[in-house]
């Protein structure tokens, strides 16, 4: 009898630790977490202010060095990586969602999502037709052309996530992606990504404070004391 085939995890971690020094003081953010989540899984952070949400998504997006412990992205062990792979397979991997859009001031909607996927190396053309399906199904058609200072903060929000799908990640990381939106605009908008993310069947890791939000995920996790429950 044959068995089914294993569905490789997007992201297994363990025994991941975090330490700052500050003021003579070591504090230690992450006391060993293990975390594995399985292809197009989204799965909620929850935690106190300070608990090491962000921390956790920076380690993962293989943003930043100083972790102890295994990060394995798409079956590739990231811990050891050189500089140049590190990127490429965050690059290749994961989509990013941050609290604040970081989108490109003197670029439009539609170059802000076409600019990465020109770097990932698709034409300016497939680009444009990702691009352009994208911020449609994210109600942003009549947008294309604004620039960042000329689109709401929901708007603002919205192409950041596509900017986020747009080379199809694995797993797409957000760091309070509704944080400074107000409440209704927050619902409409972590709707709409949570509805995308799973239309392209990409895994997500949303950290939030936000308790309802979260119970819409298919798993909720609490960061506390540096461990994971
Ligand atoms: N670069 C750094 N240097 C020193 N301490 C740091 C650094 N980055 C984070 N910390 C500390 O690590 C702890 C966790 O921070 P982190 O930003 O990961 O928490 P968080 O759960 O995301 O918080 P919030 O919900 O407020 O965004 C905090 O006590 C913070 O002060």
């Amino acid at each position: 009898m044959s068995e089914a085939p294993v569905r490789e995890a997007v992201v297994r971690i363990e025994g991941l630790t975090r330490s700052f020094e500050q003021g003579g003081v070591t504090i230690d953010v992450l006391r060993g977490v293990d975390l594995t989540i399985g292809p197009g899984e989204i799965v909620a952070l929850l935690g106190p202010s300070g608990s090491g949400k962000s921390t956790m998504l920076q380690a993962i997006g293989l943003l930043e060095g100083g972790f102890g412990g295994r990060i394995e992205i798409a079956g590739t062990h990231a811990s050891k990586l050189g500089s140049n792979a590190r990127t490429a397979l965050r690059r290749d991997h994961l989509g990013f969602v941050y609290q604040f859009h970081h989108l490109l001031p003197d670029f439009n909607a539609r170059e802000n999502v076409v600019l990465p996927q020109l770097v990932a190396g698709k034409s300016r053309e497939e680009a444009e037709e990702r691009a352009d399906e994208l911020l449609g199904a994210l109600g942003l058609a009549e947008r294309l052309s604004h620039r960042p200072s000329q689109l709401s903060g929901g708007e603002q929000q919205r192409v950041a996530v596509a900017r986020a799908l747009a080379n199809r990640p694995r797993l797409v990381l957000a760091d309070e992606p509704t944080g400074n939106l107000d409440e209704a605009t927050s619902d409409r908008v972590l709707a709409q990504f949570l509805a995308l993310v799973r239309g392209e069947g990409s895994a997500g890791l949303v950290a939030t404070h936000n308790e309802r939000l979260a119970s819409s995920m298919d798993r909720v996790l609490r960061l506390s004391e540096g461990r994971l429950a």
